[in-house]
């Protein structure tokens, strides 16, 4: 074979031999790919989801100027850091039962200006003290076994403030936090609001 022959040779590529109006289009392609399904995992649809009403309504409030999600990042890391966003520590020190069901030291530290996040073992709270914060200067709830303050959280939140006065403020918002957002990583949202564990 001559060095020419081998310079005109077609590739062995099958596909290099179509025509270019042969080679399928992007949608004809994706139309003969495998459904990525099984790449999927199966999750259960959010019947309390507003979301999910017909005709795609959602039950969104329109949030104050500087109050998106991206504010509330910045806030939870510059303020919440240091503890600031937590109201209502010094009805927590003061209360006779919280004193006695929790660790003297634990007291101390958080006396001293320690974040609640930050201390370990997390603080008790009973919920009879829980119920003393129910208001919008002053607002806790708990999520899981988890209490947040969730003050200034009231204004960020997308659903609304008063759905959150009305149905978490002062109570266990489990499963009501389940019903609407499951996806919501509260954990993350409202690391810095952490106050304790709730014991019943
Ligand atoms: C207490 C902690 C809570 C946090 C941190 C929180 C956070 C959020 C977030 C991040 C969203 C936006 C979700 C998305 O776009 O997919 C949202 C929406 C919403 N939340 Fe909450 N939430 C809390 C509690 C609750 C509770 C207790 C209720 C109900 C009683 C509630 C009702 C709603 C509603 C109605 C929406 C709008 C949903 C929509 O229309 O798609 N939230 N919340």
């Amino acid at each position: 074979m001559s060095s020419s022959q081998q310079i005109s040779k077609p590739p062995n590529n099958p596909r290099s031999l179509k025509s270019v109006s042969e080679v399928p289009s992007d949608a004809s392609l994706a139309r003969l790919m495998k459904p990525p399904s099984s790449n999927i995992i199966s999750v259960p649809a959010q019947s309390g989801c507003s979301t999910l009403q017909s005709g795609g309504y959602r039950n969104k409030v329109a949030l104050k100027p500087g109050h998106s999600a991206m504010d509330w990042s910045s806030l939870s890391i510059s303020k919440g850091r240091t503890g600031a966003l937590v109201t209502g520590i010094d009805k927590l020190i003061s209360d006779p039962e919280i004193c006695k069901i929790n660790n003297p030291q634990v007291l101390m530290a958080l006396k001293q200006g320690l974040p609640a996040f930050k201390i370990y073992p997390p603080l008790n709270i009973n919920l009879a003290h829980l119920k003393q914060h129910k208001t919008a200067d002053d607002c806790w709830c708990v999520l899981g076994n988890k209490v947040y303050c969730i003050t200034a959280y009231l204004d960020f939140h997308p659903g609304g403030v008063d759905i959150l006065l009305r149905s978490a403020a002062g109570k266990n918002a489990t499963v009501l936090f389940d019903k609407y957002h499951r996806w919501v990583n509260y954990e993350k949202l409202l690391e810095h609001c952490y106050v304790g564990i709730c014991i019943s």
